[in-house]
C-alpha cells in the first residue's frame, strides 16, 4: 500500500502543523475541525509558518502556494472514505477520540491506516474503538510540528509490521526522525517531560520562586529552549493536566498525581498561550 492521501482531524495548533508538514511533502490532505472559525484559524496559523519559512528563504513563493493548493478543509468525514492515512488531532480525551474512531471506521476505506497523534493515551485502547486495530498507530509529533524533528511511532499490541514500516517511511518522507517507542501511557517524551512541568508548577503553588525565576533557572542553567511554564503555556494547561492524569491513572503512582494549582488553573479557563494567559498573559 502507499500512501498518497492523508487526513487530519483537528486543526488545532497539532493538526495545522500536522496538514503543513504532510501538505510541504507533497501528500493530498483533508484537513477536519468541528467548525469553521477553528478550520480558518488552523489555515492561518499554516500561512504564518509558511510566511516565516519564505522570509528565512526556506522556501519559494511557488512552494508556499502548492502547500496550500493542496490542503482542503471539510466539516465532514465522509470526506475522508479514499484516504490511505487518517491522523487524528483533537483534544487529548479517551472517549472524544474513541467516539471519532468509530465514525471514521464506518467511512473510510478499511485498508487505511488510523493514526492517533495522543500525547499520553495508550494506543491499544484507542485501537480497541475500532474494528481495524491491526492497522492502528500512535503517531506522535512534537509542537511546533514544522520545526521539531521529532515523530514518536507507537505500535499497539495488534498493530502489524506492515502498517509500522508504512508510518515510519511517511514521516521520514515528512523529513521527520521516527522512533519507536512501546506502548506505554505518556510513551517517553511525555513520561519524562511533563512530571518536569507538574513539579515547576508545584515549586510556584509553594512559592519557591517566580515563574520568571524558574523559567529563567532551567533556560540559563540547564540550556532549556524554553523554561518549564512557558513551554506549558506553549503546550496548553489543559493538555498539560489530561498528560498528567493519564499517567495518574495508568502508573497509579501518587508521584505522578497532578499540580492543585495546575487544576485550577484550568478549571479557571487559562489554558496558556491558546487562550490569551496562563502563567504568563499573551497578546
Ligand atoms: C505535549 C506533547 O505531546 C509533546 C510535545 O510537543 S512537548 C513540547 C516539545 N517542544 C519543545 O520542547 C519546544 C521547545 N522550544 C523550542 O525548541 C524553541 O523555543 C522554538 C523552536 C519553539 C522557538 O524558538 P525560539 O528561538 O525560542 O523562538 P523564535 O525566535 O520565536 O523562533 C526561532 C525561529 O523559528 C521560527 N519559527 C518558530 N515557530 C515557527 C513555525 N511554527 N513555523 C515556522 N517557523 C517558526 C521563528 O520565525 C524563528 O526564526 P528566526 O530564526 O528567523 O528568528
Ligand atoms: N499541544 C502540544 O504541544 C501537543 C504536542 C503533541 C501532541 N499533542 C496532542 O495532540 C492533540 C491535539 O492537541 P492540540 O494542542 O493541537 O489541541 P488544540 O486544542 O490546539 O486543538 C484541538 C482541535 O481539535 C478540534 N476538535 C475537538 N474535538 C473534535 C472532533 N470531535 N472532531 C474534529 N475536531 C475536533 C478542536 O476544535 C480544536 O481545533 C491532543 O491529543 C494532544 O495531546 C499536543
Amino acid at each position: 500500500m502507499e500512501i498518497q492521501k492523508i487526513g487530519v482531524i483537528g486543526a488545532g495548533q497539532m493538526g495545522s502543523g500536522i496538514a503543513q508538514v504532510a501538505a510541504q511533502s507533497g501528500y493530498e490532505v483533508v484537513l477536519m475541525d468541528v467548525e469553521e472559525l477553528s478550520l480558518k484559524k488552523g489555515l492561518e496559523a499554516i500561512r504564518r509558518s509558511l510566511d516565516r519559512f519564505l522570509r528565512k528563504e526556506k522556501i519559494t513563493q511557488e512552494e508556499a502556494d502548492a502547500t496550500l493548493a493542496r490542503i482542503k478543509t471539510t466539516l465532514n468525514p465522509a470526506d475522508f472514505a479514499d484516504c490511505d492515512l487518517v491522523v487524528e488531532a483533537i483534544v487529548e480525551n479517551e472517549s472524544v477520540k474513541g467516539k471519532l474512531f468509530q465514525t471514521l471506521d464506518k467511512v473510510v476505506k478499511p485498508e487505511a491506516v488510523f493514526a492517533s497523534n495522543t500525547s499520553s493515551i495508550p494506543i491499544t485502547k484507542l485501537a480497541s474503538y475500532t474494528t481495524r486495530p491491526e492497522r492502528f498507530i500512535g503517531m506522535h509529533f512534537m509542537n511546533p510540528v514544522p520545526l521539531m524533528k521529532l515523530v514518536e511511532v507507537i505500535r499497539g499490541y495488534k498493530t502489524t509490521d506492515e502498517v509500522t514500516r508504512l508510518v515510519m517511511a511517511t514521516a521520514e518522507k515528512m523529513g521527520k526522525v521516527p522512533v519507536e517507542v512501546n506502548d506505554y501511557p505518556g510513551f517517553v517524551s511525555n513520561r519524562v517531560l511533563i512530571p518536569m512541568l507538574n513539579e515547576a508548577i508545584q515549586a510556584v503553588m509553594e512559592g519557591v520562586a517566580t515563574p520568571e525565576a524558574i523559567d529563567t533557572v532551567m533556560k540559563l542553567g540547564m540550556n532549556h529552549p524554553m523554561g518549564p511554564l512557558t513551554l506549558a503555556d506553549f503546550i496548553g494547561l489543559d493538555t498539560v493536566l489530561a498528560i498528567m492524569e493519564v499517567l495518574y491513572e495508568g502508573f497509579g503512582d501518587s508521584k505522578y498525581r497532578p499540580s492543585p494549582l495546575l487544576k485550577k488553573m484550568v478549571q479557571a479557563g487559562l489554558l496558556g498561550r491558546k487562550s490569551g494567559q496562563g502563567f504568563y498573559k499573551y497578546d
